[in-house]
């Protein structure tokens, strides 16, 4: 996931606040610890402003400098814990003026304010007002010319902490994810009893004025109806809600649910409550239907990975951008796009924002859609499309039709099924065949004739319907690969008229698209556009910075390790050595290190040595012994599982153990292929839906070219991917393309991993980087090294 600049060295003292406002979110913990870790690494004084706007309107215990330990374990924690407030006191100028007094008679001279669309324009209204704010205390006799001098200018940093994702600019904000994961778990649980009684259930999620929430769990549980405050439906929309309703019970599906957004409204900006859409549910259609109004559970609860990464990372950024913006710059607002965090002037980001909610207020929702965000549209038409497959409007003309042919390749990761959901309902919107080929390239070669039933199958859009949340591979996956046979796949693939081919898998499906473009020369059946979706929980696809999966395995591992952390923090002195999946990739080991706080992540690219060791040991006798009564936080230790042969997962434990001479303990802990089950997390579903839909409109592209011109064109093997701030497809041959390009074959991973620097983030967080600096130095060039080999 998330790529970051490199961190920054300390430019100037500084006296840096921290604090967040509005709803609480999960990860703004996170963000406070960033922001403190970081200032503190980087030579600044760090504070924490209590009780949002509050606490800096009345100032005294409120203000509190902040230790680099006073936020050792807050990572896993939801809420905030130095409290949050929706403060009446900061709307007036006269509570604002209160707040700038008391930032300049502490010498605080930067703030990063962690909050919603209201926080953030709150922080606007006052750094557009700070000069004013001093002239005043200076007219009034609180302040003296001197005292306001060095304060001339107030640094400001916005991040963007909210469960709503209301904020323009960017693609998520802190906490909306880990609402997303709250609501599609109760949603999914509801599955249950919905489908045992054919039952109607109607969901009401939060989010004010923004339908994310709402748009992203319709997506990810596939409910048959959606109501959005920026999307309302058109006038008559009881009779299209029913018809669709009616529609997929006759295809038979037992269950229906339908999600209102708190804020949702028709298009005359009346209200659409939830109980409405019950009564009609009920009276028009006889259904026994349902509210669950899910409320604050969406906001409590830890944070998931991807809000833990993404609020350090953003914490830390907001720390570069008080240390590098100049006085006089804009205020910036740290984003985030796809999966690179960037900076964007706080005052547009409001402006944006505020402009959302004039559009919807003026009835122009196509703009208000389109200001939103750059994903949101585009979530929402991949919605319309694949939920109800009834748009003629949609289907293409008879002779572009295809036969799109489904495999699945390599180990099961979370997002292969709602992937494949997403690419049958949108094939069967269009007029397209979609063709399941179960259990990979071996059961295409050997059980294609099987009787009853052989291994290449038409998918009907209710079988694919129940996939959407569903973990694993129900189509079947292994690491067989189209070389083991190539002349059977290639009868398998004339005798079957695959006229695309779509593949979703790790490395084994990137190698399973590369000879079958290298074999185009001798059999012509390949000569067909072929599409691969990354998906594997080791993110070592190249091509991309995301594999579907990932996200999954890491909200699996972080759970994993607080729990075990717990266990380690009630034992006391206790260390736990994780030993993660990921192959020769480092990727999840440090991304997780990132999310749980490791002490130290060992990974392949870097390996093992005793010197690492033995720092690393004394490291923590030192932790252990400076903790200051806080040793009951439990050490974490993350390896990949080749990160060495000799200094085993099991071999580190004991060292540790046997070093640290009864002053504390250490354990082994494997999870092993516990990482790649569960259901998929609603990131890997989404993003499922989207990038599978890509692929498909990008095998679409070659309908009725012919199979040289399809064989010409270094597309037609391609690798759909996140890269920085974009999603966009890469060919696999040709001489720019991936295989000869971006490949090491050897190690299986990108020549150049995009995350190798967040070693040095991981470091830098937990304190390790600040001990024996001798032995870390020179590791960025190492690595850089090692990754271009
Ligand atoms: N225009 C404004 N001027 C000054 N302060 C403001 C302004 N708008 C909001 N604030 C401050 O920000 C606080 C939080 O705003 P709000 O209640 O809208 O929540 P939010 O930040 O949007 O978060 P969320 O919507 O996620 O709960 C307000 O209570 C107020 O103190
Ligand atoms: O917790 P409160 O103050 O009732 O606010 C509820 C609102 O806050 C949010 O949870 C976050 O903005 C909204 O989704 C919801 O409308
Ligand atoms: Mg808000």
């Amino acid at each position: 996931m998330i790529s970051a600049r490199p961190p920054v060295k300390p430019a100037r003292k500084r006296r840096i606040a921290v604090l967040t406002s509005g709803g609480d979110a999960p990860g703004m913990n996170g963000a406070v610890r960033a922001v403190v870790r970081m200032a503190i690494h980087s030579g600044s004084v760090a504070f924490a402003v209590h009780e949002g706007y509050e606490g800096l309107v009345a100032g005294g215990d409120l203000i509190k400098q902040m230790n680099w330990e006073d936020v050792r374990g807050w990572l896993s924690r939801g809420g905030t814990l130095i409290g949050s407030a929706r403060s009446m006191r900061f709307r007036e100028r006269s509570g604002r003026l209160a707040a700038a007094k008391n930032l300049v008679l502490r010498g605080i001279d930067a703030l990063v304010v962690c909050g919603g669309d209201g926080s953030l324009t709150g922080a606007d209204v006052f750094r557009s007002e700070w000069p004013s704010l001093l002239l005043e205390l200076v007219k009034s006799g609180d302040l003296t010319e001197a005292q306001i001098t060095p304060y001339t200018s107030l640094n400001i940093v916005g991040l963007v902490g909210s469960i709503d994702n209301d904020m323009s600019g960017t693609d998520a904000t802190i906490g909306c994810y880990s609402s997303l994961t709250r609501i599609c778990d109760a949603v999914d649980d509801v599955f249950d009893t919905a489908t045992s009684h054919q039952r109607g259930f109607v969901i009401e999620v939060m989010g004010r004025h923004c339908g994310w929430l709402a748009l992203m769990s319709a997506i990810s549980t596939g409910a048959d109806w959606l109501f959005i405050p920026e999307m309302p439906p058109r006038d008559g929309w009881e009779d299209d809600m029913c018809s669709v309703i009616t529609k997929n019970r006759e295809r038979g599906k037992r269950r229906t649910i339908v999600i209102v957004a708190e804020g949702a409204q028709d298009r005359h900006l009346n209200k659409i409550g939830s109980t409405t859409v019950k009564d009609i549910l009920s009276t028009r259609l006889g259904l026994d239907t349902r509210v669950t109004v899910l409320g604050h559970t969406q906001r409590g609860g830890p944070p998931c990975a991807y809000d833990r990464t993404l609020s350090t990372l953003q914490g830390v950024e907001a720390v570069k951008a008080v240390l590098d913006v100049a006085p006089d710059a804009p205020s910036p607002v740290i984003i985030i796009r796809e999966n690179k965090i960037e900076r964007m002037p706080l005052m547009e980001a409001v402006k944006q924002t505020q402009e959302v909610a004039a559009r919807i207020k003026a009835k122009d929702f196509d703009t208000a859609m389109a200001l939103r965000d750059s994903e949101f549209k585009e979530y929402y038409s991949a919605y319309m499309n694949t939920t109800s497959v009834d748009h003629p409007k949609m289907r293409v003309s008879e002779e572009k039709r295809m036969r799109v042919a489904i495999v699945h390749v390599g180990a099961p990761a979370g997002g292969m099924n709602p992937a494949t959901r997403a690419a049958v309902g949108y094939c069967l919107t269009r007029g397209h065949t979609p063709i399941a080929i179960h259990n990979g390239f071996p059961g295409l070669c050997r059980h294609h004739a099987d009787k009853p039933i052989g291994s290449v199958r038409e998918v009907s859009w209710l079988e694919s319907d129940n996939w959407v949340n569903e973990g694993g591979s129900e189509i079947g996956t292994n690491r067989g690969l189209p070389g083991d046979d190539l002349e059977n796949t290639a009868k398998a693939f004339e005798m079957y008229r695959f006229d695309a081919l779509f593949i979703v898998g790790g490395f084994e499906a990137f190698t399973a698209a590369s000879q079958l473009r290298k074999a185009r020369d001798y059999y012509s059946a390949f000569k067909i556009p072929i599409t691969v979706l990354p998906a594997t929980i080791s993110n070592n696809v190249p091509g991309t910075e995301y594999s579907l999966g990932s996200d999954t395995c890491l909200n699996t591992l972080i759970q994993f390790c607080d729990a075990i952390r717990q266990s380690a923090s009630s034992s006391r002195r206790r260390v736990f050595v994780v030993e993660t999946q990921g192959g020769k990739s480092g990727y999840i080991a440090t991304t997780a290190g990132l999310a749980v706080g490791a002490a130290a992540v060992y990974i392949p690219e870097e390996g093992i040595n005793i010197k690492m060791l033995s720092r690393d040991i004394e490291f923590l006798r030192h932790n252990f012994a400076t903790d200051r009564g806080a040793n009951r936080a439990g050490k974490i230790i993350l390896r990949n599982e080749t990160a060495s042969n000799t200094y085993t997962t099991q071999v580190i434990a004991d060292m540790i153990k046997e070093e640290a001479n009864g002053r504390f303990e250490s354990r082994a802990a494997v999870p092993g292929h516990f990482q790649q089950g569960g259901k998929p997390s609603p990131m890997d579903r989404t993003r499922a839906m989207r990038m599978a839909i890509r692929c498909v409109q990008h095998l679409e592209a070659y309908a009725g070219k012919s199979k040289d011109e399809i064989a010409g064109d270094d597309y037609s093997t391609a690798v759909i991917g996140v890269k920085g701030s974009r999603i966009l497809f890469s060919p696999m041959g040709g001489p720019g393309g991936l295989e000869f390009k971006d490949t090491d074959w050897d190690r299986r991973r990108p020549k150049n991993e995009f995350w190798l620097d967040l070693q040095n983030l991981v470091d830098i967080l937990s304190g390790r980087s600040n001990y024996g600096n001798d032995i870390l130095a020179g590791r960025t060039e190492d690595l850089a090294n090692q990754g271009s080999t």
